[in-house]
């Protein structure tokens, strides 16, 4: 099939290169015409396991190409996927307006039947928007031409994208027209080979549905950190309670670890713009706003911690930090508990020296040019260069190659002997006969 996919981040990028891996000819379209340039050339502007290969792969076959014009790009496909951001509105509120300006522009070059497919993350009642922008511009052209728009939401992790694309738990297709879900029986085909992963529902129940799991995977989050905290009032180690209660078969123990709180690009947004979405219909929506605010306090802890035992005033004391990517396996700083570690330190006086296996690159651009100016950030070579001289290490992004360091090296490295463990890496015991302080999120120590 021929697919335009409009929008070329982490999920339209993923959604273009899987489908074209799987035969069909996909055009992308970005308004960045850098991006669009770099990843003609094969490069890609983002950090995600497996997608560089897949991308050269398929764009020499011939079956992935990338433009800035959607007019070039409709003009051979029938299938338009929706991939653009949906940032937060001041007010929480999901911010609509890439959408729509893509649903105006589809409207304007529309000239046979197609499917609009939303694969951005929008609130209930948006492909009815979608689907207005696209009738006001074909009425502004006079023609008639008949189309449909459908949800199909992405549940893809970063770091895990390609396996989530090409083997999901399932796949949401939201269509109140059996044309459209046809199609997208077909396109879907391919990635329901062995059974059938497709659920097939009303749009709105389809638009609903990812923000539930946004907000249910949250809840978990915030739900283990707030029992955290109070094992750690209570000297009781969540390690032992995560373990006690995800071995119910009815709990699990995915999305029930504690640490630092939750971040990236989906969790802090979508949470916020339900519990905006909810206000709009006048529910009061209390679960979610205390899950909310149960990570915005979560993301202070560490600092909290670090205050607690070296005092409010951190001037003259420097910190070790692994770890700047909101999760190990990208380089995404987007809402990072790092990045408010980092503000709360230097904020406090501190120096940091910081290592991250791969966001190193994307700290230098994003971060406050004023911290790496007046020294405030230093970004280390090594993960143990990160630990010359400091007062304490704080792990806040669990990388695998955190996972068993050399506490001997690192004692000889650090100008005292404390860890801080965000992400409850470490087992105390094992630290402190290392001869180290240790603080874990809510660990008997
Ligand atoms: N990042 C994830 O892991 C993830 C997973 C599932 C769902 N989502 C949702 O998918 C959507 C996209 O997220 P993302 O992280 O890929 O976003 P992103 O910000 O990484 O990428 C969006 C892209 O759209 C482009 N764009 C903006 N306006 C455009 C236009 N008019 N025409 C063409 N291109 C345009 C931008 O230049 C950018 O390259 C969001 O709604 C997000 O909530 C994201
Ligand atoms: O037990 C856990 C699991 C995760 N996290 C944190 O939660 C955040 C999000 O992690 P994860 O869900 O793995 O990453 P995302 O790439 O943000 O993916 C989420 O958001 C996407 C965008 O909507 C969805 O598509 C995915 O299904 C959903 O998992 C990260 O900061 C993690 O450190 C925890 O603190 N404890």
């Amino acid at each position: 099939m021929n697919l335009t996919v409009i929008g070329t981040g982490y999920v339209g990028l993923v959604t273009g290169t899987c489908f074209a891996e799987m035969g069909n000819t996909v055009t992308c379209v970005d308004t960045d015409p850098a991006k669009v340039a770099q990843l003609g050339q094969g490069q890609i502007p983002i950090f995600e396991p497996g997608l560089d290969a897949m991308v050269k792969n398929n764009s020499k076959d011939g079956r992935l190409r990338f433009t800035t014009s959607l007019a070039e790009a409709m003009a051979d496909s029938q299938i338009y996927f929706i991939a653009v951001g949906t940032p937060s509105n001041g007010d929480g509120s999901a911010d609509l307006r890439q959408v729509l300006a893509v649903a105006r522009e589809i409207g304007r070059h529309l000239n046979a039947y197609g499917v609009v497919v939303d694969k951005s993350t929008v609130p209930v009642g948006t492909a009815e928007k979608v689907r207005e922008a696209i009738q006001g511009e074909l009425q502004s052209r006079g023609v008639n031409i008949d189309f449909d728009v459908v949800s199909n939401p992405e549940f893809l992790k970063e770091g895990a994208a390609i396996d989530d694309f090409m083997r999901p738990d399932r796949i949401i297709v939201g269509s109140d027209s059996d044309r459209a879900r046809e199609i997208m029986r077909q396109l879907y085909a391919p990635f329901n080979m062995n059974r059938d992963r497709t659920l097939y529902m009303g749009v709105r129940d389809a638009e609903m549905t990812k923000y539930a799991a946004n907000a249910m995977l949250a809840t978990k989050i915030s739900f283990i950190n707030e029992i955290a905290g109070l094992c750690d009032r209570l000297d009781v180690d969540v390690e032992n309670v995560r373990l006690g209660i995800g071995s119910d078969a009815r709990i699990g123990y995915s999305f029930i670890y504690p640490g630092c709180g939750y971040g990236g690009s989906c969790f802090p947004k979508d949470v916020k713009a339900i519990i905006h979405l909810a206000e709009s219909c006048r529910f009061e929506p209390r679960l979610l706003r205390s899950v909310e605010e149960r990570n915005q306090a979560q993301r202070r802890v560490l600092c909290q911690k670090v205050r607690e035992r070296f005092g409010d005033d951190l001037s003259g004391l420097t910190f070790g930090v692994w770890g700047l990517a909101f999760k190990p396996g990208t380089d995404d700083l987007r809402e990072a508990p790092a990045v408010v570690l980092l503000h709360e330190l230097i904020g406090a006086g501190a120096k940091v020296r910081a290592y991250d296996p791969v966001a190193m690159d994307a700290a230098r651009r994003q971060l406050p040019a004023a911290w790496f100016d007046n020294g405030d950030l230093v970004l280390c070579e090594h993960q143990y260069h990160a630990l010359q001289d400091v007062d304490a290490m704080i792990l806040v992004t669990e990388w695998k190659p955190f996972r068993t360091p050399d506490f001997h090296a690192m004692r000889k490295l650090m100008k005292q002997p404390v860890i801080f463990d965000g992400r409850n890496q470490y087992e105390p015991q094992t630290v402190k006969q290392a001869g180290f302080e240790y603080q874990g999120i809510g660990r008997k120590s």
